[in-house]
């Protein structure tokens, strides 16, 4: 057939989401977000750009309610400013779309319109397209409860092919009260080209596909950072075509097996932060030279329990001021804790956050000898420190602040007990797999924890340097009596 006449399977065009399951939201008043922009003839700008509350919040301006009433320049989902685009067929991808004129960077290009359905639905139905044979995948997720369907009914957006190098990407914005997903460019995008976002966060799963981007960074399958993609193995043979569904058993060794060694050059785990509860120590991934490397703006690192964040090196010391604080040994006082390990990321705007736990064994990364390069933490000796302090005042105020400290640590175990079957369900490398809600419980707790650990080990700086110390601390141990005759004789 004339590639001209061809026109892509039917679906119908929307320029709004449709809900299946449930109601479109509607905008309570005091959810509102009103701007301080002014609007200032000489200056067009000054109607809600870049610098606008609203504008750095990824919220579009109600109307009616904005200040700069008509002349609002950040309603551009509500009102479909899209830039113009154009569906082409591709050699090998199926279909395309291509910028239909010069698009600059940050430029919203157009909105990813399709049906919102339930998460479970969306399982459903992806698995429901690949046994019908469906081999293009519009399934999207928008959070941790929902994703966009564009299967049946969408925008041009759903035409828009995956590519390991993008010149757009998927932002999330709040439009009326609902979240909305547009596709803005990464970079200037002349006239021509074509459009490309990587659908690594936005995967659905559905046949596996070969990618055919041709950056020389492919990945090799679409969706291959995803978590489903990774937990199965797939076989294509040379001659395959992009598609393949089949799953081979697991070999028994990770260098037996092709697709995880694949993955592994493919999907550097260099964007994780762990906390080791093992060692106690924060560790990286490492680049070849040993270095830490963080490819993405750097997560925040949750600290787990009973987690002591002060750094030595590890390099031998001597000095007795040391067990002072540690006590004598205390580098081979570490108890054998359960591992854990866990990551909380925000989404560009802040606002959706991603609680991430991955397999310890794939990420810790060792000198030989089983050592962290990252060096050895010490447990803070608190008894040792009391026996030697001499005002009760000091030794108090040391122990309430460890009480503290324990309460806080207590918490933040039983909350992550509380959200960790959550976290699991919805595991998987995107940028909502957690709700708002949860996270910021989260984090509220993980602040409670390192301030906590921040009034401990301030109150033990403070007491060591400003109080006297017992006199004759040998002694002291070697007879009780003697002990609290010192403590008497220093005023307790
Ligand atoms: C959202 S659709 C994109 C539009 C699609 N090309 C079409 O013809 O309707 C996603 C599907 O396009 C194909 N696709 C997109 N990007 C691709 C890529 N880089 N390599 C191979 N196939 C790709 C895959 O079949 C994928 O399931």
């Amino acid at each position: 057939m004339d590639q001209q006449c061809e026109v892509p399977p039917p679906y119908k065009l929307i320029e709004r989401n449709e809900f299946l399951y449930r109601k479109h939201m509607k905008q309570k008043e005091e959810d509102i977000a009103i701007c301080e922009c002014q609007y200032d003839a000489s200056n067009p700008d000054s109607a809600c750009s870049d610098g606008c509350l609203n504008v750095l919040t990824s919220t579009e301006c109600t109307p009616g309610y904005c200040p700069c009433g008509m002349l609002c320049k950040n309603q551009k989902f509500q009102k479909c400013q899209y830039a113009k685009s154009r569906l082409f067929k591709t050699e090998d991808r199926g279909w395309g779309l291509l910028a239909d004129e010069d698009i600059k960077a940050g430029q919203f290009v157009i909105e990813y319109c399709g049906e919102v359905i339930s998460w479970k639905e969306a399982k459903l139905r992806s698995q429901a397209y690949e046994s019908a044979g469906l081999r293009d995948a519009y399934i999207i997720y928008l959070n941790a409860y929902e994703s966009i369907d564009a299967t049946h009914k969408g925008s041009l957006a759903r035409f828009i092919n995956h590519s390991c190098q993008p010149n757009c990407e998927t932002r999330k914005w709040n439009v009326l009260g609902e979240v909305r997903v547009g596709i803005f460019a990464k970079q200037d995008i002349p006239a021509g080209t074509e459009l490309a976002y990587d659908y690594n966060f936005e995967w659905f799963g559905g046949a596996k596909v070969r990618c055919l981007c041709g950056a020389s960074c492919c990945s090799g399958f679409l969706g291959a950072k995803s978590r489903g993609f990774q937990e199965a193995t797939y076989l294509w043979e040379d001659n395959d075509d992009r598609y393949s569904v089949e799953n081979i058993p697991l070999y028994d060794s990770d260098d037996d097996e092709p697709t995880s060694k694949c993955l592994k050059a493919i999907v550097p785990y260099n964007n994780v932060t762990i906390v080791d509860r093992e060692n106690e120590e924060l560790l990286r991934s490492t680049d070849d030279f040993g270095s830490a490397v963080l490819s993405q703006p750097m997560p925040i690192a949750v600290e787990p329990l009973n987690f002591v964040p002060m750094e030595i090196s590890e390099a031998k010391y001597e000095t007795t001021e040391e067990d002072f604080m540690y006590g004598e040994n205390s580098q081979q006082k570490f108890a054998p804790k359960s591992a854990m390990i866990s990551r909380i990321r925000s989404n560009s705007a802040c606002r959706n956050y991603h609680i991430d736990s991955s397999p310890l064994s794939k990420n810790t990364s060792r000198y030989p000898g089983g050592k962290s390069k990252f060096g050895v933490r010490k447990q803070v000796n608190v008894k040792l420190i009391c026996e030697r302090l001499a005002m009760a005042e000091a030794r108090n105020e040391i122990i309430a602040c460890e009480e503290s400290k324990k309460q806080a640590s207590a918490q933040l175990d039983s909350l992550y007990d509380e959200i960790r079957p959550f976290i699991e369900e919805h595991e998987r490398d995107s940028q909502d797999s957690v709700s708002t809600s949860v996270a910021e419980k989260w984090i509220e707790a993980s602040c409670c924890k390192l301030k906590a650990d921040f009034d401990f080990f301030s109150a033990i700086i403070k007491n060591i340097a400003t109080t006297p110390r017992v006199q004759n601390h040998v002694a002291r141990q070697a007879d009780g009596a003697v002990n609290e005759v010192m403590l008497l004789e220093n005023g307790q």
